[in-house]
């Protein structure tokens, strides 16, 4: 039998790309490999679970087994990719080798872990995938106060999530304002008060010191001296492309793992997209460039090159509270900001000199301007 084309993940972009390959390409073996169980399920719903109170059997979509069937695959599933071997088409699972046609890089990004002090390591507890998200459900059953830490996106979507489900949520990272980098301070603050109207109680500026077990619960101390009592910590300080393999076996690695626009590798036949690659430049941690990523190259897998494109990529984050959809100017571009509206409806433009809108921030009722506003925005890949 011929090797098969070889995808490392069976998240949104292992699955995506397979299923756009497999509308081209029903002859061709195809092999899965995956360090989880294979669930298929959208990885957005884990910070909208406790709201709509689903527990991650709740969130799955279907079984490794199903999806095998329906995309006529062999899935191996709680199995490691550990090296990769270029030069003779073929990826290591510890002793065992497993050959390639094309080998597929969709192993994603991984939670980045700040060094705290004391006892209680164990009740920090990261949320990137269905098996965490599970893990964290059994650990705050029954229980009440949460301690997030992080103030990014996925902090934020948390923190009201949670809220949602009945937790009492602080929220503590060393920044002056919400999602820093992603939006406009007067969004960020509106952002923050219907957070804040939640019950969410913030600490920005100051970073957990420790975390002790206290009798049954968790005491933390903040590096200004505070103390916060909680049951569990969630740490959502962000997301780091996972490269190493990747650069053990020779290929160019910037954040991510760097590819072109047909998403190819520095390395003849290996090919990367979704959370672990940087595509020209940008490694964007979302879901609608990874679909733009699979649809390219599952034709390029199909023996029709292509390039992918990305038009504008407004982010929609979820945190009904205070409704937010952002779309930050592209990075080194120059533009001024205006802001109008007030209290929760914020909608904040940048635009160049010329006029031409560059990015946005929108919240509340000023959110029903997206469609509008983004037929302006710029193609960030054009
Ligand atoms: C809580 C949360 C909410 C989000 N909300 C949104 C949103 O609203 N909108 C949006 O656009 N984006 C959102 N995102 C981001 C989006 O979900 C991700 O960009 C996307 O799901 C990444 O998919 P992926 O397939 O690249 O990576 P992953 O889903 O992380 O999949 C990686 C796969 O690789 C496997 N793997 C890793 N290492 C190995 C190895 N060595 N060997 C074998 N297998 C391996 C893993 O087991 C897994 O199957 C959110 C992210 C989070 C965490």
């Amino acid at each position: 039998m011929s090797a098969p084309v070889v995808i490392v993940g069976t998240g949104l972009a292992g699955y995506n790309l397979a299923k756009e390959w497999r509308k081209l390409d029903t002859q061709t073996p195809l092999l899965l490999i995956t360090a989880d169980d294979g669930r298929s399920y959208s990885k957005p719903m884990l910070s909208t679970g406790f709201g709509k109170n689903k527990d991650a059997d709740g969130l799955a979509m279907a079984e490794a087994g199903a999806m095998a069937e329906q995309l006529d695959a062999e899935i191996r599933t709680h199995t490691r990719i550990t090296g990769i071997d270029p030069g003779h088409k073929r990826v290591w699972i510890g002793e065992e080798a497993v050959a390639y046609r094309d080998l597929v890089l969709a192993w994603g990004a991984e939670p980045i872990r700040v060094p705290v002090e004391g006892d209680a390591q164990d009740a920090i507890y990261p949320i990137n995938d269905l098996e965490d998200y599970a893990r964290f459900r059994a650990a705050v059953a029954g229980k009440r106060r949460v301690l997030i830490l992080g103030a990014g996106l996925i902090g934020c979507e948390f923190a009201n999530d949670l809220s949602a489900g009945g937790y009492q949520v602080e929220l503590l990272a060393p920044c002056e304002q919400v999602m820093p980098g992603l939006l406009h301070p007067a969004a960020a603050s509106a952002v923050q008060a219907g957070l804040e109207g939640l019950g969410v109680r913030f600490h920005l500026g100051p970073v957990l010191a420790s975390l002790d077990h206290q009798g049954d619960a968790l005491q933390a101390t903040l590096s200004d001296g505070s103390l916060i009592a909680c049951d569990a910590v969630v740490s959502a300080v962000g997301l780091r492309p996972r490269t190493a393999l990747a650069a053990a076996a020779g290929l160019d690695i910037n954040r991510g793992v760097m590819v072109d626009r047909q998403l190819r590798t520095s390395h003849a036949n290996i090919y990367a997209l979704g959370d672990c690659a940087e595509v020209e430049g940008l490694n964007l941690l979302y879901v609608m460039p990874l679909m733009a990523c699979a649809r390219a190259l599952a034709k390029t897998l199909a023996g029709e090159p292509t390039a992918v494109s990305y038009g504008p990529m407004p982010v929609t984050v979820k945190t009904p509270v205070c409704p937010l959809v952002v779309s930050p100017p592209p990075r080194g571009s120059h533009g001024e900001w205006t802001v109008e509206g007030s209290g929760s409806d914020i909608k904040a433009l940048c635009r160049e000199a010329s006029g031409a809108l560059l990015g946005y921030a929108l919240t509340g009722a000023a959110v029903q301007e997206k469609l509008a506003l983004n037929r302006e925005l710029p193609a960030l890949l054009a």
